[in-house]
């Protein structure tokens, strides 16, 4: 009983927060407005760069695959890069400058004027993403943060924040998942109108 509770708890805090996605016009509109700035960014020969801790370094990885492969439509890969997923630069930068700079020196390094850089943090402290968010900015890049409701604080360094009805990391990640899923959405359609 005690594990069924448990469970049927999470359904309805999962279930509660989409509710509140789904009301949340702030919310729709920063999805429409992140996608719009990534087609733009694209379109002029940018790149979508992500990085994140944990669960959030797979939602990372996971928005890079969906549009270097595909999202719903068959058409040309989309230039997109997840910071989580090179060992050898992850251990060199954590080992000889701090695990705070794996994702900063990746940006300043790899990010060119006009690139977009999403920042994913639930609690909107990790200072790794924090750090490469600022590294964004100077660079001349468009930066995005996704977070929760714990990490308003991050307004000042993201150009477009999108902020998950929740304080709870989980469902913060999954109300993160689905948004990105309207955004690659949104993104096939801005670019390959022909594909519909
Ligand atoms: O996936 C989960 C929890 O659902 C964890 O792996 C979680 O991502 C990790 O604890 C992260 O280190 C949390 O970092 P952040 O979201 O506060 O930046
Ligand atoms: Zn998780």
């Amino acid at each position: 009983m005690i594990v069924e509770d448990e469970i049927l708890g999470y359904f309805r805090r999962s279930r509660e927060a989409v509710q509140r996605a789904e009301d949340d016009t702030a919310l729709v509109h920063a999805i429409a407005s992140i996608a719009q700035r990534i087609a733009a960014s694209l379109q002029g020969g940018g790149k979508l760069m992500l990085a994140g801790n944990g669960g959030s370094a797979a939602d990372a990885q996971h928005i890079a695959a969906e549009l270097l492969s595909r999202f719903k439509l068959d058409r040309n890969p989309l230039p997109a890069i997840a910071l989580t997923t090179d060992t050898s630069v992850l251990t060199a930068i954590g080992n000889d400058y701090g695990y705070e700079h794996v994702f900063e020196r990746q940006v300043r390094g790899l990010g060119r004027p006009g690139d977009v850089f999403i920042g994913i943090t639930t609690s909107g402290s990790s200072p790794n993403v924090v750090m490469a968010l600022e590294a964004a900015r100077e660079s001349g890049l468009v930066t995005v943060g996704f977070t929760g409701t714990r990490g308003r604080a991050m307004q000042p360094l993201c150009d477009l924040l999108l902020v998950a009805p929740s304080d709870e990391t989980a469902i913060i990640q999954q109300i993160h998942i689905t948004a990105a899923h309207a955004i690659c959405g949104l993104v096939e359609h801005e670019l390959f109108p022909k594909k519909l």
